[in-house]
């Protein structure tokens, strides 16, 4: 089967947007050429013709922190859901975190992961392990088990890993095993019972603040640890200052670290949070202006490699519950392009490149992926953006059963039209 898209606007090494034919043969990109009119008059019946209409077409967008609950949560999405909401959101490869129930901390759960996905046929599903047996910060997993069953990192993500001699045991393990460590860094004493950033939000509320350096410290403590043992260690969601400052520190000289942030600290601060609306509770909590200003900035320098969304669905049950009770966490996949987007490309502060290097061919470099570019020879995974489209986001319309976001209503351009994997359309809007 041959795929053939006309019309398509792809950027070249200069981050420019050409007019492009892309032609897709047995799921690989086969060539890339310059438009020709009558392309699709001239099509044979064996060939598939997109015509994408002079809109977007960039590598599938790589999110590499997502929660898909499955198995064990099923009441806030599945691997299918998830799936579906990713390509709807223009992902074609996601990776997705072990803190489901059980726990992915035994080969059984990872294989589970990729049987599901490949029934949802839908996009490219990576599992993560756990570092600790049911994330318990007890004992360590059997990392060379986990990786021959396909896990491609481990995380505790969830919760931190509070000893610094289990987290140089996992460092240890996994660099001999040449797969990184991904770390939600928070240091539990510090952080206790508390909902939402320290700062004006709580003491107007007379909520129990989270500080800064819960994060941080976890932040400095793994940057020594992965001096010693040469992992490779990637920060998940930084948000802070402080975070920033160690992660730029430690890469001047040559610490093999690498970091993410989430669309939400790059654009919400506590000054935002409307309420005690538990729309607007994650973790990391959203945390003051200075703090976003400093993730947007060491996005801009590289300090912070990618952007991921740290997809994490809840039900409207569990979230009604209030700031301090519901749990924490927000969807991202159906709003992180038209967000960035909107409140970094069209108002001139981005280039289009920069954002969707952040989303691509960035993540494919950190974790070492065969995906993230548009070239001969790479996978067919693409997404159709419509740059010119807006409209405000509606939760009820969301492919993900979370309809958990702080974003609703907020008009935004730039929304995801068609998601192709491996040569397959697996989403379009129409
Ligand atoms: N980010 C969140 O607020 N919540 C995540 C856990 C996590 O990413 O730490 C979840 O699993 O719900
Ligand atoms: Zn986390
Ligand atoms: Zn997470």
């Amino acid at each position: 089967m041959r795929l053939v898209i006309i019309n398509a606007n792809i950027l070249n090494a200069d981050g420019e947007l050409k007019l492009s034919r892309i032609t897709v043969r047995n799921g690989m990109i086969e060539s890339i050429a310059v438009n020709e009119a009558g392309e699709a008059a001239a099509a044979d019946p064996e060939t598939r013709v997109i015509d994408a209409g002079g809109k977007l077409v960039a590598p599938g967008f790589i999110d590499m922190h997502v929660h898909l609950r499955e198995p064990g949560f099923e009441h806030k999405e599945t691997i299918e859901t998830g799936s579906r909401s990713a390509a709807k959101g223009g992902f074609t490869t996601i990776a997705c975190m072990p803190n489901t129930r059980p726990v992915t901390d035994n080969p059984e759960t990872v294989k589970f992961v990729k049987q599901k996905a490949g029934e949802a046929g839908l996009v490219n599903v990576l599992p993560y392990a756990a570092i600790t047996k049911s994330e318990l910060g007890r004992e360590l997993t059997d990392f060379a088990a986990l990786k021959e069953a396909g896990a491609i990192g481990f995380t505790d993500d969830g919760v931190g890993v509070q000893s610094a001699q289990m987290m140089k045991d996992a460092m240890k393990l996994a660099a001999s095993l040449d797969i990184p460590v991904i770390a939600h860094c928070e240091d539990n004493s510090l952080v206790e019972g508390a909902p939402v950033a320290e700062g004006e939000f709580a003491k107007r509320h007379g909520l129990k603040g989270i500080p800064n350096e819960s994060e941080a410290i976890h932040v400095g403590r793994d940057i020594l640890l992965a001096e010693a043992t040469g992992v490779h260690y990637h920060v998940c969601h930084v948000s802070t200052e402080q975070s920033i400052r160690l992660i730029r520190q430690a890469k001047e000289i040559g610490i093999n670290v690498t970091a993410e942030v989430c669309p939400h600290h790059l654009i919400l601060s506590d000054d935002d949070i409307p309420g005690l609306d538990a729309n607007w509770k994650m973790n990391p909590p959203l945390r003051s202006r200075r703090d976003v200003e400093a993730c947007i900035a060491a996005l801009e320098d590289g300090t912070i490699d990618i952007i991921v969304t740290d997809h994490a669905p809840h039900s409207e049950e569990e979230k009604a519950k209030g700031m301090q009770l519901a749990p924490f966490g927000i969807v991202g996949f159906e709003t992180a392009f038209p967000l960035l987007y909107t409140k970094f490309v069209s108002e001139g502060r981005w280039t289009l490149g920069m954002l969707v290097q952040r989303m691509t061919a960035g993540p494919a470099k950190v974790f070492g992926l065969q995906a993230g570019r548009l070239a001969p020879g790479a996978p067919a995974d693409l997404t159709i953006v419509d740059l010119e489209e807006e409209r405000a986001v509606d939760p009820s319309a969301f492919a993900s059963k979370g309809r958990n976001t702080p974003f609703a209503g907020w008009k935004l351009k730039g929304w995801p039209v068609a998601t192709i994997v491996g040569g397959n359309l697996v989403w379009s809007e129409a």
